[in-house]
């Protein structure tokens, strides 16, 4: 009995001892778009469970994180919500584009301006080389406001399958409250739906990220390649 008490003790502490922690998973996706296309909005929904009262503009770049649970493995979705305003974001550009495993493309279905943007958001990516192999959606956001819709769900799923996209259309405000004000995530909801595809997305690649200790103390960047450099196929979802 003292033997096994013994042998059990060590093996308690060689495994604490040799075994590393397990590692938490960091998807990096960066949300890019024109000001006020409601980037903060979306990220705040996704992070906090809730559209935020009051928003600013964004100064430089503000990040928000979630820890999921995909298929048992816990991985922490961070989202890089980035200013829209040129002036605000001229300084951060560099840093945002580094490590980044996805990218969100957001304009406001409500204002043309902001859907005629995207090409030079594109081509900012571009610049930064990030290329096609970095998963890459199109987010119409502001749905609810459907009598002041100006882009059309067929206009933004041409430009989708150009740039082999896919297409969510969504409301970062309409909401299934629950009692407390806070969002149903039991219940279907699009915000949630699509980052959660870019986090099942990645998850199914070979990825190239960054992983940290479970106890979210310290961290350290394990590389390898990308496995899946193949477009996604397209997929939308309209308003309303
Ligand atoms: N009706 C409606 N309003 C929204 C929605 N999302 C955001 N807004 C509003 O749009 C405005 C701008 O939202 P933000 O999230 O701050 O926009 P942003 O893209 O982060 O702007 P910058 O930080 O300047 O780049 C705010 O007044 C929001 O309340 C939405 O889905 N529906």
């Amino acid at each position: 009995m003292a033997d096994s008490g013994t042998s059990g003790e060590f093996s308690a502490s060689l495994s604490s001892s040799t075994l590393p922690p397990p590692r938490t998973r960091i998807f990096k996706i960066i949300v890019i778009g024109d000001s006020g296309v409601g980037k903060t909005c979306l990220t705040y929904r996704f992070c906090a469970g809730k559209f935020p009262e009051k928003t600013e503009a964004t100064i430089g770049v503000d990040f928000r994180e979630r820890l999921v649970d995909i298929d048992g493995e816990k991985i922490k979705i961070q989202l890089w919500d980035t200013a829209g305003q040129e002036r605000f974001r001229k300084s951060m550009v560099q840093h945002y584009y580094r490590n980044v495993h996805a990218v969100v493309f957001v304009y406001d279905v409500t204002n043309a301006a902001s859907f005629r943007s995207l090409p030079a958001w594109i081509e900012e990516c571009k610049q930064h080389a990030l290329g096609t192999e970095v998963p890459r959606i199109l987010v119409g956001n502001k749905c609810d406001l459907q009598d002041s819709i100006q882009v059309g769900t067929e206009v933004a799923q041409q430009f989708a399958d150009t740039h082999s996209m896919p297409l969510f259309e969504t409301s970062a405000k309409t909401s299934n409250t629950q009692k407390d004000g806070t969002l149903d995530r039991g219940s279907s909801d699009h915000v949630e739906a699509i980052f959660m595809t870019v986090a099942h997305k990645l998850r199914s690649q070979k990825p190239l990220v960054l992983s940290q200790p479970a106890d979210g103390l310290g961290g350290t960047v394990s590389l390898s390649s990308h496995g899946d450099n193949k477009a996604d196929g397209t997929r939308s979802w309209a308003c309303g």
